[in-house]
């Protein structure tokens, strides 16, 4: 499949809300599952990964009724949940596998996981080591680093970890395998990574203690069924903030996105660029933070990005490369070298896209130095099935002085079905 992408000069203007936070619908179907009671989610994100997630659970003998992005979960309580007949389908989704992992190795059953040909590709050794040094047998292509993966799970043993990798997966499926185990568990992590995970356990009835880098859980602690609202997702709504920084006498706004401290590296980023913007904080549900985005349409210098903040904003770095093509002076990405384990290496993958357009833009090890003041010329280019790289794809055409032919564009179903409606929506305000 292919779309046509047509430039188009016009400022953009306009309120928009974008769809719910993946991270945070994954984990709310997966503690609705494991709580006892009714648990209502409301403004879920109807998107393929966080469908594979909700499926996942029915598998396991969940009822779980979806009423578009309304969720309603009857939980029993993480004793209930049963052996899957069948493998499951995790299709593209790296935050369903190494969560579900964890929560898997502490259930007495067995089940198969398998994905899709990229997913198939990331490294799962992240979470299988920790996971088996808890008492999970878990097994698979390349002594169990690649899906497919056989897991057993059963008696867990609370560990203290520190975890090498900056990823909030690796964090997350030790603390839900803690969760499950005798015992506390203790994840450190040099690096803070998105919290979504931890605010959940305490929405949902559990204890968890946090102090400075070491985040502890106590196991067998039984959840209660609860209400979630997940706020909108900041890592669909930059597209559109870059989209209208990068093109001046734009003003756009975005309502009631999560803006979770440790989600907004963006909002820093296009600060430092010279970008206009301003956050009005609104409410706080379940321990996240809600507010409304404005951004106006400035001009934007080049600047540096590593270190701590790369975790605040690993998933808008393709986006916010094409940014830094338009802005005036060099832009250095670095220290962020996770993002070869995406659902493409985007460092190449984003280097060999924005090439392709005619931009300036060099690959190094654990990032990529941007040109900037480039002209986009157009093109041919594919998704590689990569819904970042095609919605960053999209905007490129906003700023190019040719069409881009985008091959693959179904992918962005997995974060943001209904990107192209709502893009259009904010272009055609304006005109
Ligand atoms: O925990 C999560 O929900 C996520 C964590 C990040 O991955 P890593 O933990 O692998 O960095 C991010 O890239 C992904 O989109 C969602
Ligand atoms: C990396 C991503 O997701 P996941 O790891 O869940 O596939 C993403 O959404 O950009």
């Amino acid at each position: 499949m292919i779309r046509k992408l047509e430039p188009n000069y016009a400022p953009l203007a306009g309120e928009i809300s974008v769809p719910g936070d993946k991270s945070i619908s994954h984990r709310a179907v997966m503690f609705g599952a494991m709580a006892a009671g009714i648990t209502k989610i409301t403004n879920f994100l109807d998107g393929e990964d966080c469908l594979r997630t909700l499926e996942a659970f029915r598998a396991m003998g969940v009822s779980i009724q979806k009423q578009e992005t309304d969720i309603t979960i009857h939980g029993k309580g993480i004793k209930h949940l049963k052996e899957p007949h069948d493998p499951i389908d995790l299709g593209n989704s790296g935050t369903t596998t190494r969560l579900l992992l964890g929560i898997l190795s502490g259930l007495p059953f067995h089940t198969t996981l398998f994905g899709d040909e990229s997913l198939s590709k990331r490294p799962m050794d992240r979470v299988a080591v920790p996971l088996r040094s808890m008492g999970a047998k878990i097994d698979g292509r390349e002594h169990g680093k690649y899906l497919p993966l056989a897991v057993r799970g059963g008696d867990l043993t609370s560990i203290v970890y520190q975890t090498p990798i900056k990823s909030a997966q690796v964090k997350s499926a030790i603390l839900l395998a803690g969760l499950l185990a005798d015992g506390q568990t203790t994840v450190k992590e040099k690096t803070v990574t998105r919290d979504h995970t931890e605010n959940m356990i305490q929405a949902f009835g559990g204890v968890i203690e946090k102090n400075d880098d070491a985040i502890s859980i106590k196991g067998k602690q039984s959840l209660t069924g609860t209400d979630i609202h997940v706020p909108g997702d900041i890592s669909s709504a930059a597209f559109f903030l870059v989209a209208a920084a990068m093109r001046q006498e734009s003003v756009v706004t975005i309502k009631d996105v999560g803006i979770n401290p440790t989600r907004t590296g963006i909002l820093d980023v296009l600060e430092q660029m010279g970008a206009d913007i301003k956050m009005e904080e609104k409410r706080a549900i379940g321990g996240e933070p809600i507010g409304d985005i404005t951004v106006k349409g400035s001009r934007l210098h080049g600047v540096e990005i590593g270190g701590d903040i790369i975790p605040r904003l690993i998933d808008e770095i393709p986006i916010l490369a094409l940014l830094a093509s338009q802005a005036s002076g060099t832009t250095v990405i670095k220290d962020a070298e996770e993002l070869r384990y995406k659902e493409t290496d985007r460092i190449q993958v984003v280097v060999h896209t924005l090439s392709q357009l005619g931009i300036n833009i060099k690959a190094t090890e654990d990032g990529m130095i941007v040109e900037g003041n480039q002209k986009v010329i157009g093109g041919e280019v594919d998704s590689y099935g990569d819904h970042r790289i095609g919605m960053m794809i999209a905007i490129a055409s906003l700023v190019s002085t040719n069409p881009i032919i985008l091959h693959n564009p179904s992918c962005i179903a997995v974060s943001y079905p209904a990107f192209f409606d709502d893009l259009e929506q904010i272009l055609s305000i304006s005109s």
